[in-house]
């Protein structure tokens, strides 16, 4: 029978995996989703562990599946946030008191949500697998009071925090910011126990002495401290391990307005803004520039006249300014993966293929069947586009299109073709090749009228493959059709829109290991007594 893949939403089995799934420890595993009419909670699991090798520092750091999501709203972000706006010094302090003020919020409060925005920023470059050793130096303001918060969720995210406050208050808020880090044992460090080069000793460097109400030239011994982290600027960053520079809100020492006048401060590689940006942000050129605080209420953001970036999903920060420079050539993931022997595998590839399906589906992938496709016409070019499954069991592989499309010339030309799956996250690469047959015409029709009445619609409107003049006669002819069929009465399959089911003849299952020492089990189908079997190889990486 077609297990039928097609999107629904959620169900109840979707609260029961989220519920069982985060218990479970990081090793693979297999569910067997009851129905493939479900779609997975998104960012709950991650059956693997995986690396990426960052292109800004090639350093390694962990990576999810749920960061490709988070990647395409923080795009939109990005576009929208090139005409975000500055705030003078007055203006910021201004904001300051009007939140804490009319708007009912309390210093506290401000605090945490600031320092978690810095935390949260920090783990969207600088991984704890990498970069571990941080090393918070907090002034005797609010700024200060930032990087002690900050410091105790960087413990929680499984960094390892270490402070130095030479000029404490004795206010409840710093007490207490104070006592919550000496019981979680983060250590203390006084001025004069601070290494002359802190190059060694950390990976990571919290400025957090001075924000937007710094005025005149950095007191003891503030100054001296800057001067560290100016020196740290000075040598050679792109050496392996050299530490990262983060500034909360104002890179200390820097004019809150003008930036760095003398061009002798200190130079960081991250700056996260509070609230909104201070002028002298707009002096900033490391690479990475977050916007944090994410509680800006509409007043606010009225009264000043504040363009500000949409915050990705439940993001606490945001990429700002410009878009980092990436080293493509540096790009690189290290894959760690669990064994793939050939004595755990099915000996039947489709029952290999729902496996690892329903590990892509668990782990939370998008869009987890969308495949590419290859074919190659009478002319012998082979051409590759993406469609997705939407069907498997023994008999083979189900997807839907335009017969008149390039892919259905090319398939009447030639009906072989090849499927590829890549789930990333789950470190995994599925090859299916074989012979290509159209479904029946009452399989097509079953599932065009299963679609979202708007597909069928665009199924009719789209020529698929032909040259168009522009986008306006989609949308012409798309809003004729939708007067049309307004009353809700049944659309019409064109005849020429259908499926292909892909009859496999050999398997390729792929999976990343370390050093590119990856697992190939390889199934090929032969003839034997009339039978058809599967011998399975293993092929070098
Ligand atoms: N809504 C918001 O906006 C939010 C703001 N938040 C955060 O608050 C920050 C602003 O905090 P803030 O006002 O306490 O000032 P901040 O800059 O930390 O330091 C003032 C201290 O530094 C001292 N000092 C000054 N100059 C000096 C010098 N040359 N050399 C030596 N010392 C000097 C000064 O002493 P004074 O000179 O006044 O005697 C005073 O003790 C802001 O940037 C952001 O990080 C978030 O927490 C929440 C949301
Ligand atoms: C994620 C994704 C899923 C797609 N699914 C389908 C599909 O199921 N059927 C389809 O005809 N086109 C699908 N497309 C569009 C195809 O990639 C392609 O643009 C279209 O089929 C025309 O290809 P052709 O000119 O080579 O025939 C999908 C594209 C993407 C990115
Ligand atoms: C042109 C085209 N046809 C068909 C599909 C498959 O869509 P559905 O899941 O609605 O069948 C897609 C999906 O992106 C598509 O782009
Ligand atoms: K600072």
């Amino acid at each position: 029978m077609l297990r039928s893949i097609t999107r629904r939403t959620q169900t109840m089995t979707c609260l029961l995996f989220t519920r069982i799934l985060p218990s479970l420890p990081n090793t693979p595993i297999s569910i067997s989703p009851p129905c493939y009419s479900v779609l997975p909670p998104l960012g709950f699991y991650n059956s693997n562990s995986r690396s990426r090798i960052c292109a800004f520092c090639s350093r390694s750091s962990e990576v999810t599946p749920q960061m490709g999501e988070k990647m395409v709203a923080s795009l939109e972000s990005m576009q929208a946030s090139e005409s975000v706006s500055y705030l003078t010094q007055k203006q910021a302090a201004d904001v300051d008191e009007e939140l804490m003020g009319p708007l009912g919020f309390s210093v506290d409060q401000l605090m945490e949500l600031a320092g978690l925005s810095v935390a949260t920023s920090i783990f969207e470059v600088y991984k704890p697998s990498e970069y571990s050793r941080v090393l918070a130096i907090c002034g005797p303001g609010n700024n200060g009071g930032d990087g002690l918060v900050a410091a105790r969720h960087l413990y929680h995210f499984g960094y390892k925090p270490f402070i130095c406050y030479p000029k404490r208050t004795s206010k409840t808020l710093y007490t207490g910011l104070v006592t919550q880090l000496e019981s979680l044992s983060v250590p203390f460090i006084a001025v004069e126990d601070l290494p002359s080069d802190l190059s060694n000793d950390f990976d990571i460097l919290v400025d957090a002495m001075f924000g937007f109400s710094f005025h005149g030239a950095p007191r003891p011994p503030f100054d001296g401290l800057i001067q560290k982290l100016v020196n740290l600027s000075k040598q050679d960053q792109s050496r392996k391990g050299a530490p990262v520079t983060v500034s909360i809100d104002i890179p200390s020492g820097w004019h809150v307005e003008e930036g760095d006048v003398g061009g002798n401060g200190i130079k960081p590689d991250m700056l996260v803004s509070l609230t909104a940006p201070k002028l002298c942000a707009k002096k900033f050129s490391g690479p990475h520039h977050f916007l944090g605080g994410r509680f800006v209420p509409p007043f606010i953001k009225d009264k000043y006249k504040l363009c500000l970036p949409p915050y990705p999903g439940s993001s606490m920060c945001v990429r700002i300014g410009k878009p980092p420079q990436v080293n493509i050539s540096a790009l690189r993931e290290n894959y760690i993966s669990p064994e793939f022997l050939e004595e755990q595998v099915d000996a039947d590839p489709i029952d290999q293929f729902l496996k690892w399906f329903n590990d892509a589906i668990a782990a939370g992938l998008k869009e987890p069947n969308a495949m590419a496709l290859s074919t190659v016409g009478k002319d012998g070019k082979p051409s590759s586009r993406i469609v997705l499954l939407k069907g498997v069991d023994k008999d083979g592989f189900v997807w839907f299109t335009n017969y008149e499309s390039r892919k259905g010339h090319e398939l009447s030309e030639n009906p072989h073709a090849a499927l590829l799956f890549y789930w990333d996250g789950v470190n995994r690469q599925v090859r299916v090749e074989g012979s290509v047959q159209k479904v029946s015409e009452e399989e097509s029709e079953q599932y065009f009228h299963s679609r979202p009445r708007g597909s069928q619609l665009g199924a009719i409107v789209s020529k698929q493959s032909t040259v168009i003049p522009g986008r306006h006669v989609l949308h012409q002819e798309y809003k004729n059709l939708e007067e049309k069929f307004s009353d809700g009465s049944l659309i019409p399959k064109p005849e020429h829109w259908g499926g292909y089911r892909l009859k496999p003849e050999l398997f390729e299952f792929w999976q990343g290991q370390q050093s590119r020492l990856h697992d190939r089990l390889r199934y090929s189908s032969e003839v034997v007594d009339e039978r058809l079997v599967w011998k399975i190889d293993r092929l070098a990486p």
